[in-house]
């Protein structure tokens, strides 16, 4: 039995830090396992300029505690009056490294998304030749498609799209939760990959109805059926340099989510890593958990792949009940389990 693993130190291509108390409170989770993250600019309001966006990264390297170095990589959220521009600015100074599709109302602080998506032709043009990445929530938000179809169904009318159009640009379609969205980027070209959390490889849609409403097992997209839990583990355990580690880590105050109309969003930072080794140790593939965790990020987005390393050990670690983020309780993943695995300090 392999005792220890160690890899190059790796980066989670996509989480939620968010602001004020909350970052103070969660980021350390992040940084003491990620050399680099992708930030998501959902805030309320959202990220839309390179200008909000530099701010809003002075502010994460601040909440960061001395010491550990991590660098937020930053994201644009795009609108229907998204400055191509601007985004070009952004990326040539350094600020920008993606822009943000999200569907108007499509999941958490997506109220200001994009209403047509063929309107931002222009931006996506303007994208491809800077060379910005597009990160996709892909999930269509009308009423009459079920929740469990909107990715496959976002994927047929608006991503084949996208991709075909600008076939330069490089998209991530992120938290991807089924077997045809790991169809559709492992089919495409070399520009088009996907990130996968831990929760859509450990849990299947009925762990948010076990013995009772359990709110803390729901995201978006949601969990689909226990068939699109094991094609993720598979894609994500291949070795395909289009599969990587995005735990889209998405903290909400526990009452936010105990609620009559509760936050979707699963906090997964504090123990990120030990919950993706386990699924790759499962699959018997723990030689790899380097190439998802840490070298196909980087050779996507064009980035050195990070010195450092970091080591896991097996052993047990106790999730706790509740995680405190400066004064506010939010629960984590795997609440009130044990986990095999545990980061070296
Ligand atoms: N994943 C989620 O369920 N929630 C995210 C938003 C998102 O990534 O869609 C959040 O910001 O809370
Ligand atoms: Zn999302
Ligand atoms: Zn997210």
């Amino acid at each position: 039995m392999t005792e220890s693993l160690t890899i190059r130190r790796p980066d989670d291509w996509h989480v939620h830090l968010r602001d004020d108390a909350m970052l103070q409170g969660v980021v350390a989770h992040t940084a003491r396992q990620f050399a680099r993250a992708i930030v998501m600019p959902n805030l309320s309001p959202p990220v839309t300029t390179s200008a909000s966006a530099a701010a809003y990264r002075d502010r994460i390297r601040a909440a960061v505690p001395d010491g550990i170095a991590f660098e937020p990589l930053m994201t644009a959220y795009l609108t229907d009056a998204t400055d191509p521009d601007d985004l070009v600015r952004g990326k040539d100074e350094g600020v920008l490294t993606a822009a943000k599709l999200y569907p108007a109302n499509a999941t958490t602080n997506s109220a200001h998304g994009v209403t047509e998506i063929a309107n931002l032709a222009p931006v996506l043009a303007a994208m491809e030749k800077a060379g910005l990445v597009l990160c996709v929530h892909g999930e269509v938000t009308t009423s009459d498609i079920d929740v469990f179809d909107r990715e496959a169904v976002f994927i047929e009318r608006h991503l084949s799209w996208i991709v075909r159009q600008f076939p330069g640009l490089k998209v991530v379609l992120e938290h991807i939760t089924t077997g045809e969205g790991v169809d559709f980027v492992a089919s495409a070209g070399p520009n088009v990959a996907g990130t996968i959390t831990p929760q859509h490889l450990h849990i299947n849609r009925n762990a948010m109805f076990v013995g009772g409403i359990r709110p803390h097992a729901y995201c978006l997209p949601v969990a689909k059926r226990e068939t699109h839990r094991l094609a993720l583990r598979k894609a994500a355990t291949s070795g395909s340099g289009k599969f990587f580690l995005g735990t889209d880590s998405a903290p909400h105050a526990r009452d936010a989510k105990e609620s009559a109309c509760g936050c979707a969003g699963i906090f997964n930072a504090p123990f990120a890593l030990e919950s993706y080794v386990q699924v790759f140790e499962e699959e018997g593939a723990l030689d790899r958990f380097e190439q998802f965790a840490s070298l196909a990020g980087p050779a996507f987005y064009g980035l050195p792949v990070n010195s450092g390393t970091v080591t896991l050990e097996r052993g047990p670690v106790a999730v706790p009940d509740t995680i405190d983020a400066q004064g506010t309780p939010v629960v984590p993943f795997h609440a009130g389990e044990t986990l095999n695995w545990r980061l070296r300090a």
